[in-house]
């Protein structure tokens, strides 16, 4: 039971996409402040960076000293020395790559988890209005995207920039001809990276495709969500979409340990093709175009930038795309999430006959859906005022447009009404706790969309932990075969591989299961052929008494045998009453029932 708050005020009618401030394109300020808490680890990696070129500025000294030694025999202290510094410079030079990806990829986790649980709770007048694929990319490519901040951008453009300037404006002054000779063995260098580095491609395939999966598993949700906010099963759903991500993470460190080894390699490489280099000064100096002292100072600034060069390339550019797509991940941050925050307690259930519902001069319009408005205007539903009692069987019938879909969007609070009042059990809705309303409520959505996966997953959706018993006895009282085999066949996306009257009795088997007080079926019949019409409406009909049905309804044969009937055109109810009663009094009713030969 929900916890009683003494507040007054119902809360103000919140617009669905109100109070989204879209951000300015972001820029080193928003990344620094989005990578705070992985401040300790870009400190890490600046260490082991630091230390790694510390290690490399030393190496010139043991070049000279080394090249000098050659006159009198092989230095091989000397030469060993160097090997080993040469090592573990690129060593801590890998470790430092190894930290930055890593953080990266939980960056990419945590950022991931956070836009999931947000975006699946953002009110569905927003979601509808925007498109799903873009939604979907933003959580998947655009998180990818920013991470190469923290795992290749901002710590490594701090040490590379200004070595690499310095560096090729000191060997240029020093030396034309070394400086081209230097410029091909970096081009080698980045040759042989390169060349190196395709080997991760399967570890980066990996990943990739768990983000495709991840994708999949959100555009699905997102493609359902009305059915899983009816069947509260937001947090079920999100945290399935988080174990996807939880699989790119593990895939994401796989790759930093690839990429750790090339960085490794590559270091490697860059030193020994500095030996070529040196013994073409080592030429130039007996030719006396150089003398020692200038070479040194060469090789040194070479050492400096040779490393910081191989990575840079990209750099510049990729960091642009990343602020790109933070910019984009923002967006989404500031929008606003559906919140539930109960004022009261959700009231007992009442004797059948009392309404359940009761609407109070109702009145709805829809956000703009063009952005000069002019559809914005129009009111879907006007001045509408109405009982549903409980334990009894209402139709909602009326010409398509009339506004039937959104009366229940509001029975379910999927919107909020624009003027007037809805009441469940006495309780103004929009005090009660949006998922324990839903919970009192099975509703089936107009094309009773499947969500992909097994006919059993579609089940589960509305009762969690239904028994295989109580699935198959589901699936018989809506005549859908009663084995296992159906149980675990696969629907398609959207329930594609389903014919339309099968995912409509699959949707009523679903709400059957559920077993909620209240009914809603949004025209779940109309791809029924008669035969299986009837099975639905004698499940109906046994039902009477027990639970509350609203049922919209295009054919009237489904309805004739309401409580009462209630007819609706252009927003407005026009007529309510039983079957005969409308016949007479009502020129719609009349109408609708002639062209339908029932009358
Ligand atoms: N999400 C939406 N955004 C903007 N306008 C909408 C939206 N959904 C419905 N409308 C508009 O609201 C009005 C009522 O639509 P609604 O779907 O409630 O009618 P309906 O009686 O259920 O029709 P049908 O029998 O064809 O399903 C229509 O003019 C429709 O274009």
């Amino acid at each position: 039971m929900t916890t009683v708050v003494a507040q007054e005020t119902v809360p103000p009618d919140v617009t669905p996409g109100s109070g989204q401030a879209a951000p300015q394109v972001a820029g080193f300020r928003q990344a620094l402040a989005l990578l705070r808490p992985y401040r300790p680890s870009m400190v890490v990696a600046f260490a082991f960076g630091a230390a790694s070129t510390v290690l490399a500025a030393l190496q010139p000294l043991l070049v000279s000293s080394t090249v000098d030694g050659f006159a009198g025999g092989v230095p091989y202290g000397a030469l060993g020395l160097m090997f080993a510094l040469l090592v573990a410079s690129a060593t801590l030079n890998g470790l430092e790559q190894y930290v930055l990806q890593r953080s990266g990829e939980r960056f990419a986790f945590d950022t991931r988890q956070r836009l999931i649980r947000h975006v699946y709770r953002l009110p569905i007048g927003v979601l509808e209005r925007r498109e799903r694929g873009d939604l979907v990319s933003r959580i998947t490519t655009d998180v990818s995207q920013t991470r190469s901040i923290l795992s290749s951008g901002l710590v490594e453009l701090a040490t590379s920039l200004i070595t690499v300037l310095v560096s090729i404006v000191m060997m240029a002054l020093i030396d034309w001809v070394l400086l081209a000779l230097a410029a091909l063995a970096i081009f080698v260098v980045i040759v042989a990276v390169y060349l190196i580095g395709r080997r991760t491609r399967p570890a980066g395939l990996r990943a990739q495709n768990a983000v495709g999966d991840l994708a999949t598993v959100v555009t699905r949700a997102l493609g359902a969500i009305r059915t899983i906010r009816a069947t509260v099963s937001t947090t079920r759903e999100a945290d399935s979409a988080v174990e996807r991500a939880r699989e790119a993470l593990d895939a994401g460190f796989a790759v930093a340990r690839l990429r750790a080894v090339v960085q490794t390699f590559s270091g490697v490489a860059v030193q020994l093709l500095l030996v070529a280099v040196v013994a073409a000064g080592a030429i130039r100096v007996a030719a006396g175009s150089l003398t020692i002292g200038q070479l040194s100072a060469f090789i040194m600034y070479l050492l400096l930038m040779a490393t910081p060069i191989t990575v840079f390339g990209g750099l510049v550019s990729l960091l642009g795309e990343a602020f790109g797509s933070l910019t984009r991940i923002m967006e989404i941050q500031a929008m606003e999430p559906e919140t539930d925050t109960p004022l009261t307690a959700l009231p007992a259930r009442t004797t059948p006959g009392e309404p359940v519902f009761t609407l109070r001069d109702v009145s709805f319009r829809y956000p703009r859906r063009t952005e000069n408005g002019s559809d914005g205007e129009a009111w879907a539903l006007r001045n509408v005022t109405l009982d549903f009692p409980g334990g009894r069987t209402t139709a909602v019938v009326g010409p398509s447009g009339a506004g039937k879909s959104t009366l229940f969007a509001l029975l379910e609070r999927f919107h909020d009404v624009t003027e007037g009042e809805i009441g469940f059990l006495g309780e103004d809705v929009r005090r009660l706790s949006r998922d324990e309303l839903r919970g009192q409520i099975s509703y089936v959505e107009q094309d009773a969309p499947a969500l992909s996966g097994t006919v059993r997953d579609n089940l589960l959706l509305g009762a969690h932990t239904a028994s295989r018993e109580r699935c198959l006895e589901a699936l018989r009282r809506v005549n859908l075969p009663a084995t296992d085999d159906f149980l675990d066949a696969q629907v398609g996306e959207v329930g594609v591989l389903l014919s339309g009257g099968e995912r409509q009795r699959l949707a009523i088997a679903r709400a059957f299961l559920a077993d909620a007080p209240i009914l809603l079926l949004d025209e779940v019949t109309s791809n029924l052929d008669s035969n299986n019409e009837k099975v639905v409406q004698d499940v109906l009909r046994a039902k009477d008494g027990t639970q509350s049905i609203i049922v919209i309804a295009h054919r009237l044969s489904t309805v004739v045998a309401a409580d009462s009937i209630i007819v609706m055109e252009n927003g407005r109810v026009v007529a309510q009453g039983r079957h005969e009663e409308l016949l007479r009094i009502s020129p719609l009713y009349r109408e609708l029932a002639h062209n339908q030969l029932l009358a």
